[in-house]
């Protein structure tokens, strides 16, 4: 589904050198694979995301879907990212809705889906909610139905349960994989935390320290679907966290430039 080559990613920066954040970085995801990236602040998990989703072009090397380079963001990418807030003026059910009616979903067509959408991802009564009255992790659920909305091929998560406490971040975790199960679309998902990246993953992208590089792929053989009060006793699930940790641990010498 997606195939990164020999992708490496070098900012202009205010300091006196450019940054390199990113170096010779080749990934293959399949499609109807969920893959997380894990690494160290500032190794460019984010930058690799914002290449996948178009809105960043690689200094050097390339980004494909589907065989087709990646020139610019796309319906088939949808992004579930922080900075991609909702629409503050439009109710749970007007952002939901925008998706399809942008793409020319008739209203009554649109808003079904939407509302089937938005029960999926447990807010069935709050359509008319503003974001102002919601969560944080209401706002996250409605950022993901949003997406799912216009049916993208493939998922980009940017930390999207990172500002959630502990109990809310497992709630949409279980609901997350369960959506996923059902509709098993490809996901990339960026994540600080190991136990999060084992638990939803099929394959753990572990980077190095700036600048980015890939470390290791671990492939997550666990069975599916997976629940989560089970995965927590199983010594195969606590070996990938305690080996991935230690591969984070691992990650070599700081090697920011200033
Ligand atoms: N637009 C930009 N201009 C200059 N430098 C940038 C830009 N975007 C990112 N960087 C630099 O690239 C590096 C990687 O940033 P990125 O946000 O991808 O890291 P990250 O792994 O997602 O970090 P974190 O885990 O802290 O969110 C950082 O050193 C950052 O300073």
């Amino acid at each position: 589904m997606i195939e990164i080559d020999r992708v490496s990613q070098v900012f202009r920066t205010s300091g006196r050198q450019d940054h390199l954040a990113l170096s010779e970085i080749s990934l293959t995801v399949e499609d109807g694979a969920f893959v997380s990236i894990l690494g160290p602040s500032g190794c460019g998990k984010s930058t690799l995301l914002y290449i996948v989703g178009g809105f960043v072009s690689p200094t050097l090397g390339s980004a494909r879907m589907r065989g087709k380079a990646i020139t610019g963001p796309g319906p088939d990418r949808g992004p579930v990212f922080q900075e991609f807030a909702l629409f503050p003026w439009k109710s749970v059910l007007g952002n939901v809705m925008y998706g399809p009616r942008q793409q020319g979903v008739k209203p009554a067509e649109a808003e079904a889906q939407s509302r089937a959408l938005i029960e999926m991802v447990g807010l069935k009564g709050f359509e008319h909610f503003y974001p102002k009255e919601l969560s944080g992790g209401m706002k996250q659920r409605v950022a993901l139905a949003r997406t799912l909305a216009y049916h993208p091929a493939v998922l980009l998560m940017d930390e999207p349960f990172g500002a959630l406490d502990a109990h809310t971040r497992t709630r949409l975790q279980n609901d997350l994989l369960n959506i996923w199960e059902r509709d098993r679309k490809t996901v990339l998902f960026v994540t600080h935390s190991v136990e999060e990246a084992v638990f939803l993953s099929d394959k753990v992208v572990v980077m190095t320290r700036s600048p980015g590089r890939i470390k290791e792929v671990v492939d997550i053989d666990l069975p599916r679907p997976r629940r989560r009060a089970e995965l927590l006793l199983d010594p195969h699930y606590q070996k990938y966290v305690v080996d991935i940790e230690r591969m984070i641990d691992d990650t070599g010498e700081d090697e920011v430039h200033p």
